[in-house]
């Protein structure tokens, strides 16, 4: 009965005067990787009317309307919108023509009602007097509350009103509603469903909309009733409902689903016996139970030209949405100014905790003197008073007690002194012949601790800084007699005195610039694309390389006042030196945040999920800094690891810095542009990698 019904009513409809069509979708498939959740689905709505698409949860409906919109690809088909397919390019969908309200709130709940209606007022161009109108108007019809109100601070149902006031705010020529009633009151629904009727009236707009409540959907024009990813039946609520002599919508689709398992199940056990090529080609799947009106075939998919200067002017940024992007990144920061200070100040403590704890000579480290020179005018004495007493603490011992001391841990080494030190040192400077005992009794004996090679080196360097300085005072002139013939001129760059500081600051700034960088903007996407903010901002019209270029100049701000803090700290506080220009410390600097900033782009374009996008970032940095020559030189390295760290993006830039910084080079000298370079390559491909991954996965 249904498909003579169905025939006829087919028939009826080519009879009619063709209507202009405001979607067309044309066995469309879609499917999450081996999840078929659209199957050859065609789906016709007429400009000018309200489409009900409903269906059980799950059945695909949200699904469809990311296809129609074009925020999802479709596997199979055909799909066309206001006469394009969605993203042609010079076609306005995604853009003002469209208002979409995803199933998700996708609100920015740092905002309020009145943000988030200019926000999206600026994407869509519309000048501060239309948006300030069209918000007074929404405030009043969607009965919303004040406008400077908090979303984060609304209720449930509030945000989706707020949501729906988005979508609408442009006067769209096409309205997709993902389930707008969810959470509103019966009042506030029917006014909804009056205002869409009111609008459509015009025949300038057309809406499709989804709804759990069946039954209100009686107000629509045509309704599509979907299960499992087909459309049971398409066609005016009244109609469908006499043709299945149904007193509701709802039973209604009752029967259809009765229908659609009694031919399913028929189907399954003819095609036991039938070939797989049938099974596969899914024809038959297409076609709805009930088809009632313009529905489509096959043959009127139009081909469209393009002309290479819209195309152009498609792929190109606009301005208009950078800022829109870049003034809702700054407004969101202005409402977390805790977040904001602790930004700009962890860098600082960062930078500084570096400064103060490493790189230093030790202090106080504890060493044993077992001095057998009783003679308080001896050789010994003098020498020990040489010693740095800031870093090296001396502590007097029998022999005994100062080894029992340094193999429990005590000390980090022992000084010995025989008992002739004084004479048998003489006798060693004097006589070209001595005894082996003479050698002995006249050198300075020191055992090590040298687990702790930093302290151990230090000593070191210590006891030959003081014997040094004792021979030199003692023997003036005669000083060459016990010196080493080793003379240590001042140095070409740096000083006599430089520490392991010095290295480490210029690759510390730009790693610590570079991973707060990676911090700042790893989650940014993550979290717009879980909440559909993403999504609505593309619906909305911005691309993929908009929304790169307004995160990467917004988080440009926050980097720019993290490096001033950062340097006037190094520079000016720890009195790191500074040979070299500073523009050209400052520009490395900031391009190294852009190099992070980048970077965490690709990380937040690339993964879905704030756990994994954090481990992501994790993951890199501790590998990074260990092979990038910041916290060790380079040149310790074995090959082949050479050649990967030096590909990095922050090995031949924190050379590039010392340069500047310490031997005073420019732009010249190829260790300096070689930073520069790498630098600026990086930052390249990071910035196309995130925004292809962005434009695939958009
Ligand atoms: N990103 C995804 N990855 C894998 N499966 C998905 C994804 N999104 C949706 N699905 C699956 O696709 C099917 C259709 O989902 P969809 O959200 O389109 O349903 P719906 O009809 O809108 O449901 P509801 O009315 O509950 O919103 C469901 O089985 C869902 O689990």
């Amino acid at each position: 009965m249904v498909n003579q019904g169905n025939k006829t009513m087919d028939a009826e409809a080519s009879a009619e005067p063709e209507l202009q069509m405001a979607i067309k979708c044309r066995d469309v498939s879609r499917s999450y990787g081996k999840l078929k959740v659209i199957s050859n689905m065609d789906l016709t709505v007429p400009q000018g009317q309200i489409y009900g698409l409903l269906g059980p949860s799950g059945c695909g409906k949200t699904t469809l309307l990311k296809c129609i919109v074009g925020t999802l690809k479709i596997s199979r088909g055909h799909i066309s919108v206001l006469g394009k397919p969605p993203s042609f390019p010079g076609h306005e969908v995604p853009g003002r023509m469209v208002g979409y309200m995803p199933q998700d709130l996708a609100l920015y709940n740092e905002f309020t009602i009145s943000d988030t209606l200019t926000f999206f007022g600026r994407i869509h161009g519309l000048t501060s007097k239309e948006t300030q109108a069209r918000m007074d108007f929404l405030v009043d019809f969607l009965d919303l509350p004040q406008k400077c109100r908090l979303v984060r601070n609304l209720s449930g149902g509030q945000r989706r009103r707020v949501s729906l006031g988005a979508a609408l705010l442009q006067n769209p020529q096409l309205l997709i509603l993902d389930e707008p009633t969810v959470g509103v009151d019966p009042v506030l629904r029917a006014r909804i469903w009056q205002h869409l009727v009111e609008i459509v009236k015009t025949g300038k707009v057309s809406v499709i909309i989804t709804t759990h409540y069946i039954e209100e959907a009686r107000q629509a024009n045509v309704v599509g009733l979907m299960r499992n990813g087909r459309l049971l039946a398409e066609g005016n609520p009244q109609e469908v409902m006499h043709q299945l002599n149904a007193s509701t919508l709802e039973h209604a689709f009752l029967q259809l689903c009765e229908t659609s398992d009694l031919m399913d199940s028929k189907q399954g056990s003819r095609q036991q016996g039938e070939s797989k090529h049938s099974l596969e080609s899914g024809q038959d799947e297409s076609r709805p139970i009930l088809s009632i009106g313009p529905g489509g075939t096959p043959e009127d998919i139009p081909k469209h030209a393009v002309d290479w200067k819209v195309r152009a002017r498609h792929v190109l940024p606009k301005w208009r949405n950078i800022s829109a992007l870049m003034i809702k990144t700054l407004i969101r920061m202005k409402r977390m100014p805790g977040s904001l200070c602790f930004q700009f100040l962890l860098p600082v403590i960062q930078i500084s905790l570096m400064c103060v704890c490493i790189g230093g000579d030790p202090k106080g480290v504890r060493v044993a003197v077992v001095n057998n020179e009783t003679s308080s005018s001896g050789y010994s004495q003098l020498l020990l008073g040489f010693l740095d007493n800031s870093s090296i603490e001396q502590v007097p011992l029998s022999h005994a007690d100062a080894f029992t001391g340094i193999y429990n841990g005590e000390y980090w080494g022992v000084l010995g002194f025989g008992q002739n030190f004084s004479s048998y040192m003489t006798r060693r400077a004097l006589h070209p012949q001595v005894s082996k005992d003479v050698v002995d009794g006249g050198s300075v004996h020191v055992w090590l601790d040298l687990t702790n090679r930093q302290i151990a080196l230090m000593l070191q360097k210590k006891v030959f800084q003081a014997f040094q300085e004792f021979v030199d005072y003692e023997l003036d002139s005669k000083a060459y007699m016990v010196a080493l013939p080793i003379k240590i001129e001042e140095p070409i760059y740096g000083s006599l005195n430089t520490d392991f500081t010095t290295f480490i600051t210029p690759g510390a700034v730009l790693s610590i610039t570079f991973y707060l960088a990676v911090g700042l903007t790893a989650l940014s996407f993550v979290l717009e694309r879980k909440e559909g903010l993403l999504d609505r901002c593309w619906v909305a019209g911005v691309s993929s390389l908009e929304t790169m270029l307004a995160h990467l100049l917004s988080q440009l701000f926050v980097i720019s006042v993290q490096i001033l803090l950062m340097l006037l700290f190094v520079l000016l506080v720890f009195k790191i030196p500074n040979e070299g220009s500073l523009m050209l410390v400052v520009a490395l600097i900031v391009l190294q945040g852009v190099t992070g900033i980048a970077f965490g782009l690709v990380i937040s374009a690339a993964i879905d999920d704030e756990q994994s996008a954090n481990q992501a970032a994790l993951g890199v940095f501790y590998p990074n800094l260990v092979i990038s020559g910041v916290i060790w030189p380079v040149e310790c390295i074995p090959y082949p690891l050479r050649y990967l760290s030096l590909a990095l993006p922050q090995t031949y830039a924190s050379e590039a810095l010392r340069c500047i910084m310490y031997r005073g080079w420019g732009l010249g000298h190829m260790m300096v542009w070689r930073g520069f370079a790498v630098t600026l390559g990086w930052n390249t491909f990071f910035l196309l990698l995130a925004t292809i991954i962005l434009k695939l996965r958009t």
